[in-house]
């Protein structure tokens, strides 16, 4: 009898457990503790269990492993104990998902806002003077999204001092990992309860994650509500991919839970294959587009050429859902986040005073480089605040002493370029112990972690048909390392157990 792996795909329940009798609020064990033999054996299972649940990525020693799916795969970096964190906090992180679904929706549909907020970045920062170009095309001809759809990642940090739960950044772009985020707590899920003798835990504090389900069934309503059964939902991709198969586990959800066909294409391949017909119709490679997810296009290093540009101008002109529109893709920015964080700017897209007001409590501090007193302030206490250009997708920020010198040399150049950034209270989250696994290897580290709640919104019209939090990610990482991002290789894949 050959063992066939449960797909999560499946609508991922928690498995009926045996209630334990202890108190399940009692913190699970410090992972530092656990002897190097237990170690061993949770380490060696893991690499067992992530080749046959698909928790993978391409290996980043190999050439081919970006562009030829089923080679040259490892496991994905994971954690090996879940890392505790606050149900208060998990609670709060959760209850503002679709609160921050509609304030995007407000703000992609002010396109004065938008213009207005990064006119300066717009002369600072060519790659957002481009995106901005195409948004003014749009706003020109009256262009109407009617279906807009949001599949979103709000990523916090819990600041250890104050106990406030701080949001780092709201990604409207190619948020990752909602495939292997998923697979994570059930690798963690079914560990503590393999282990559940050695290791006391109640498996049930890990909060269930449907993220991949959640955001295929936002995919497939919204491809739906176009209206065309032909049609496909293109995932615009990079040439090289090794996080593919995070987005090859929504295809598969969208093929098997609702018969959705998708097609993978690079910025360059639409720019040769796509044309517009007389309606707005997209076709690409002969097939009518209904929808097109962005996993690539968020970064200047996208755009290699005019042709990558000419791609987006194509598909943002077109009838089909763009998820994200390029109004959603601005409402994004860090220059947005920013200036949503001043005073009344809140009231100005939303009417609910609570709602207004849970939003602003994890607000970190957000500052413009106009702002001299914070200036003089970073320059003088650099460790105190992270410097973010216009830029998505990790490795990008200014952290520490390199904050005082880019700041000096903005001055110094006084050519108006620091409107290409923000600058932004440093957060320091609790340091933990976890133990880190990557290329079969496990080591304890101190860390500290990342929480990113995903959220899905579909709307047509006036009709919102979905808005919830759907799911989540864990990031962890050694608490020495600035830059997060796992695909930048410094943080793992964790989950978390509510204490
Ligand atoms: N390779 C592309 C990567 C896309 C990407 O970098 N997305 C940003 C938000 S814009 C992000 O979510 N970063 C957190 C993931 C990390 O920690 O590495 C993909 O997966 O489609
Ligand atoms: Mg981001």
């Amino acid at each position: 009898k050959i063992f066939i792996p449960k797909s999560p795909l499946k609508c991922a329940k928690v498995p009926e457990m045996q209630t334990q009798l202890e108190d399940s609020a009692k913190p699970i064990v410090d992972p530092h503790d656990i002897d190097s033999k237990l170690v061993q054996k949770l380490a060696n299972d893991a690499l067992v269990w992530c080749p046959l649940r698909g928790l993978l990525v391409g290996d980043r020693n190999s050439e081919r492993s970006g562009t030829i799916p089923g080679v040259d795969m490892v496991h994905a970096p994971v954690a090996l104990i879940p890392m505790s964190f606050p149900e208060s906090h998990w609670k709060q992180a959760c209850e503002v998902a679709p609160i921050f679904n509609e304030l995007v929706d407000r703000v992609s549909q002010d396109g004065e806002f938008l213009q207005q907020s990064l006119s300066r970045t717009r002369k600072a920062d060519p790659f957002t003077s481009r995106l901005l170009e195409i948004h003014s095309k749009m706003l020109e001809i009256n262009k109407l999204e009617e279906i807009r759809l949001g599949l979103h990642r709000s990523d916090y940090m819990l600041d250890e001092q104050t106990k406030l739960l701080l949001q780092i950044e709201l990604n409207t772009i190619s948020s990752s990992f909602p495939g292997l985020s998923c697979l994570v707590s059930e690798l963690h899920r079914s560990l503590l309860q393999q282990y559940r003798e050695d290791i006391a835990s109640d498996p049930n504090r890990i909060p269930a994650n449907n993220a991949v389900n959640q955001f295929a069934e936002a995919l497939a309503k919204a491809w739906n509500e176009y209206g065309d059964p032909r049609a496909v939902i293109i995932f615009v991709v990079q040439a090289e991919e090794r996080n593919m198969y995070d987005q090859h586990w929504l295809s598969a959800s969208l093929r098997e839970r609702h018969q959705v066909t998708t097609i993978r294409k690079t910025l360059a391949e639409i720019d040769a294959l796509g044309e517009l017909q007389q309606d707005g119709t997209l076709v690409v490679d002969g097939q009518a587009v209904a929808v097109i997810y962005f996993r690539a296009g968020y970064a200047p290093s996208d755009y290699h050429s005019e042709s990558e540009w000419k791609a987006r101008l194509l598909m943002e002109q077109s009838r089909a859902v763009k998820c994200p529109s390029i109004s959603y893709h601005l409402a994004g920015s860090k220059k947005i986040q920013q200036e949503l964080a001043k005073p009344n700017v809140l009231e100005r897209f939303l009417e609910n005073k609570d709602d207004i007001a849970k939003l602003r409590k994890c607000f970190a501090g957000l500052w413009s480089l106009d702002e001299s007193d914070i200036v003089k302030d970073a320059i003088e206490r650099p460790e105190l605040y992270v410097m973010k250009p216009q830029r998505e997708g990790g490795g990008n920020n200014i952290y520490g002493e390199d904050v005082r010198g880019a700041l000096l040399k903005l001055q110094k150049e006084g050519t108006g370029s620091d409107a290409a950034y923000i600058l932004m209270q440093r957060i320091f989250p609790k340091i933990s112990h976890s133990i880190l696994m990557r290329e079969g290897i496990s080591h304890k580290e101190e860390t500290i972690s990342e929480l990113g709640i995903y959220g899905t919104y579909l709307r047509n019209k006036t009709e919102v048909l979905i808005n919830q939090q759907a799911g989540y990610l864990m990031r962890t990482k050694v608490s020495s390392s600035d830059e997060g991002g796992v695909a930048a290789g410094f943080a793992v894949l964790d989950s978390i157990y509510l204490v």
